[in-house]
Order: structure tokens, then C-alpha cells, then sequence
């Protein structure tokens, strides 16, 4: 069994951590190139995380989507150094037991694994990599006098249209993060869901719920310049008038490791 440990650049604890584990356990550890050469050992780059069996999150929220990127399908677990933390359920004093734990539970073939959807935005000649929490549709800039024209469809029926900041598609994981500010609602995780959320829309745009079959079309026009963000990094300028695609994409999430308590969770973010 090989373990991919991404952790935290230039956060010492995070890196401490990481070598904790590296030592600790019964299987072939490989670290991510920073964390790697702070600690004055070879790593692999982020994104060959997914030759590993397991990969192991170190740090906030940011460091877990960022390592979830790399991971695609590879089972990933985080250990929380964040401020929130949203995404990562296990404390850094149980780090070393639990990752100890998730390995034996690998090699016994006893693993748990919970898959959770997300989604990906298409446009004509491009396609962003999956985002694990949202795909944003929005003007250049958000605010008074910017936004864009926006027209809304499930799968080709029209649902609203008019000016707003931006409009966002939201998986259950994403959507007590950026989702929840817009005024989008909190799923379940155990809803498989996506949600529409208008960004600031001059008319009626209420969050939308609707299934993960749907495909989601963003008509936009009315602005010099657009842009399409997956989880806060993944950008991709459009030129309107254009059009963008959101689905589920075809890689979920794979988390290994504790359950995340959803409810106690939703306590990190006030
Ligand atoms: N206004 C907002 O609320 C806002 C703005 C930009 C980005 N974000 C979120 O941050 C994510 C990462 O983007 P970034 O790297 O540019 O920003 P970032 O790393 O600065 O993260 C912004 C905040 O969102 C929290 N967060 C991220 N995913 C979460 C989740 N699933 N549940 C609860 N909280 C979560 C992080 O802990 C952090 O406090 C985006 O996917 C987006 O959801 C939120
Ligand atoms: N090991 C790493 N190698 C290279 N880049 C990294 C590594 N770890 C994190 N990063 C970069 O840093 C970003 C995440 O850091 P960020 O400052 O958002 O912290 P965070 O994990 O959300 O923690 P916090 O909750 O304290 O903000 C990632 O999106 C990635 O670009």
C-alpha cells in the first residue's frame, strides 16, 4: 500500500505532523514535493497523488480541496489545521492513530469509503478539471454598476434569467461554503443534490435544488468579460456572449477515515 501525505506549505506543524506519520506507519509513505524537500526528503508533485492508495490532507479547507484536486479518485482523509476546517474530521492529536487505523483497515480489505459528487463546468472547446465544492458563473467584477446577464436552464427548460453578480452550482459538500454566503441552503451530505445559486440577482432567482442527473446552462451576456471558478482556484475567462455547462462530474470524492459529524461541523463555521 502507498500514502500520499499533502500537507500545508510553509506551516512547520503541518509538516511536523506529516513526518509523525510518515514515520508511523507500516506502508509506503510519499510526501508532496514541498512538504518533501522542507523535511529534506524526495516527494511526488500534488498532482500524482492519485498513485496512491490513500491520500492524507494536512491543514484547512484550501490545502483539502487543493489535495482532493490531485487525489481524483484515490481515497483522501484530512487532518484539520485550519481555522474552519470544514472538510477535515480528524484532530491532529489522532491524526497518527487514525491514519494508523484507515491502513490496517485498507490492508484488510475492511476500508470504508464514502463517495460524495462533484461537478464541472463545460464551455465551447474547454472543460474545467472537477470542483468539489462549486463552479461560479460571474462578471469580471462583482458589485454596483458590474454583474451580467444570465440565463439559467435545466436540462434546456428555462429557469430564471436577469442581471446578477454571478450564479453558482453548488455540490452538498460546497454548500455550507461559499453557497451559504449567496444565500443558498445547506444539504445534507447524504442528499444527492446540486443546488443553483443566484449571486446578488436583480430579479426572482430563488435557490434551486435539483437533482445530480441535471445539467445546469449559464447563458451570460451583457459584460465585456466573464470568468468560471471551480472551489476558489480553477478559472477559465469566457468572452460573452457564451455559454457554460455544469454537471456532475464523472470522478467523485472518495473520503476514507472518521465520518464527518455534519451537524457538529456546521458549529466551526459561526
Ligand atoms: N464569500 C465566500 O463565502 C467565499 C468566497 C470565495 C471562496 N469561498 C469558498 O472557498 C473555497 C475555496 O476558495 P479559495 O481557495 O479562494 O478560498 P479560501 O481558501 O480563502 O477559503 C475561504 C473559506 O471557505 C472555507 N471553506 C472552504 N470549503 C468549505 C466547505 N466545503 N464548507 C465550509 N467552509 C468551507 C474555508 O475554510 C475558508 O474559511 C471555494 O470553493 C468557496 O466555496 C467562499
Ligand atoms: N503542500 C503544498 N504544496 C503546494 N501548494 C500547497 C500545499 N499545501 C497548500 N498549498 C497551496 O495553498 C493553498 C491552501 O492554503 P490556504 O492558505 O487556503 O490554507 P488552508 O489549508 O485553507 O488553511 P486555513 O484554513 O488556515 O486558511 C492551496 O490551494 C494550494 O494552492
Amino acid at each position: 500500500m502507498r500514502v500520499g501525505i499533502v500537507a500545508q506549505k510553509d506551516n512547520a506543524r503541518a509538516a511536523d505532523l506529516a513526518s509523525d506519520i510518515h514515520d508511523a506507519v507500516s506502508a509506503e509513505v510519499v510526501l508532496d514535493s514541498a512538504t518533501a524537500a522542507a523535511i529534506g526528503l524526495d516527494g511526488i508533485p500534488v498532482d500524482e497523488m492519485d498513485t496512491c492508495d490513500l491520500v492524507v490532507s494536512i491543514g484547512g479547507d484550501g490545502t483539502f480541496l487543493f489535495a482532493a484536486r490531485g487525489a481524483r479518485d484515490t481515497p483522501i482523509m484530512g487532518v484539520n489545521l485550519g481555522e474552519v476546517g470544514f472538510l477535515n474530521a480528524t484532530s491532529p492529536g489522532e491524526s497518527v492513530e487514525t491514519v494508523r487505523g484507515v491502513v490496517a483497515a485498507y490492508e484488510d480489505g475492511s476500508m470504508d469509503v464514502l463517495t460524495m459528487p462533484r461537478v464541472q463546468a463545460t464551455g465551447e472547446g474547454w472543460t474545467l478539471p472537477p470542483s468539489l465544492n462549486e463552479v461560479v458563473v460571474m462578471g469580471g467584477q462583482r458589485g454596483h454598476g458590474n454583474g451580467v446577464d444570465l440565463e439559467v436552464r435545466v436540462d434546456g427548460a428555462r429557469y430564471a434569467d436577469g442581471r446578477a453578480d454571478g450564479v453558482l452550482v453548488s455540490t452538498p459538500t460546497g454548500s455550507t461554503a461559499y453557497n451559504l454566503s449567496e444565500g443558498g441552503p445547506l444539504v445534507h451530505p447524504s442528499a444527492d443534490a446540486l443546488v443553483v445559486t443566484g449571486m446578488c440577482a436583480a430579479g426572482r432567482m430563488p435557490p434551486l435544488v435539483v437533482d445530480t442527473e441535471r445539467a445546469v446552462t449559464v447563458g451570460v451576456g451583457g459584460a465585456s468579460e466573464a470568468v468560471v471558478v471551480g472551489d476558489g482556484r480553477l478559472t477559465r475567462e469566457i468572452e460573452p456572449p457564451a455559454e457554460v455547462t455544469i454537471r456532475r462530474a464523472d470522478t467523485p470524492l472518495r473520503i476514507a477515515g472518521p465520518d464527518l459529524d455534519f451537524f457538529a461541523a456546521l458549529g466551526k463555521l459561526d
